[in-house]
């Protein structure tokens, strides 16, 4: 079979192209990446991921991240847990460090077969972002629900986390694009509306930067849990319902976020040589 192989898979739905470059080099254009991600021209995936030799010492393996839009960018939790299994199956080992841009990730395959990954420190660096009640449309051209200031929580990448009363009757597709990008996000960012919907439990939906609206998005459920924990609606281990499934999310006392939940395979399969070349 010729073309480049590559592994399918996804966490509670968000998905990835998976292509192994550890013995052969592979280095997309953004417009192969965007191919390679497109739904209808090429295989479709939400993230684009490229396997690469890691020079650090503790490290397994390096993950190269790729928006559905092309762009490159620091932090994916649900494809840090779908590399981590492959990394596991292929070594035996049930611990593995997947390096990416936003530094050395530790993982672990807890009894249960979840896949647990530590995403670092939050850094609450444009935390409880003030918007004044003047500004209710945020000049983006639609008049906003109800929301309170979001909180902006950094996990390797920027997420604004919006509380509101439902999460459900938010309009995110309207939203989502116009809050990416919106000059108060010089780097974009992830939009997330959240809700309570029990004791240490939240509802979240995440409009991805670079992306759209996706099933789940592991570093959003982290942004939330640290999000909620410090507006003091619930403690800091808490499960977030995303439209694919469940995520456990413990914000723990050394500042770093733990994820776990579970990964799968859909297919294997092999890039037609056509399609890289191919302009659409
Ligand atoms: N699906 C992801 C996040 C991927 C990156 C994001 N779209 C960004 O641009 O920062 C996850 O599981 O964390």
């Amino acid at each position: 079979m010729s073309g480049r192989a590559f592994v399918k898979m996804h966490g509670l739905g968000n998905d990835f192209v998976v292509i192994d470059a550890r013995k052969e080099a592979f280095i997309p254009t953004e417009e192969q990446s965007r191919l390679i991600a497109d739904r209808r021209f090429g295989i479709g995936c939400d993230q684009f991921i490229i396997i690469e030799n890691s020079e650090h010492p503790d490290a397994d393996a390096f993950m190269r991240i790729k928006n559905a839009d092309g762009s490159e960018v620091g932090a994916c939790g649900n494809a840090t847990r779908c590399i981590a299994s492959l990394l596991m199956n292929e070594t035996d080992k049930d611990n593995v460090t997947v390096e990416t841009l936003a530094g050395l990730l530790h993982t672990k395959r807890e009894a249960n077969g979840l896949i647990a990954a530590n995403m670092g420190l939050a850094r609450l660096n444009w935390q409880d972002i003030p918007l004044s009640e003047e500004r209710d449309t945020l000049n983006i051209g639609i008049k906003l629900p109800p929301l309170r200031n979001p909180v902006g929580v950094n996990m390797g990448n920027p997420h604004a986390v919006f509380f509101v009363e439902d999460a459900e009757a938010i309009e995110l597709e309207a939203l989502g694009p116009r809050l990416e990008h919106h000059p108060m996000f010089p780097e974009r960012a992830n939009i997330s509306v959240a809700s309570l919907i029990g004791e240490d439990h939240i509802r979240l939906r995440v409009f991805e930067r670079g992306v759209g609206i996706t099933s789940a998005c592991g570093s959003g459920a982290c942004a939330a849990g640290v999000a909620a924990a410090r507006r003091g609606l619930t403690s800091r281990k808490i499960r977030v319902d995303l439209d694919g499934g469940p995520l456990f999310i413990n914000w723990q006392e050394d500042g770093t976020v733990l994820m776990t939940g579970p990964v799968s395979t859909a297919f294997e399969g092999h890039i037609s040589p056509e399609l890289l070349h191919e302009n659409k």
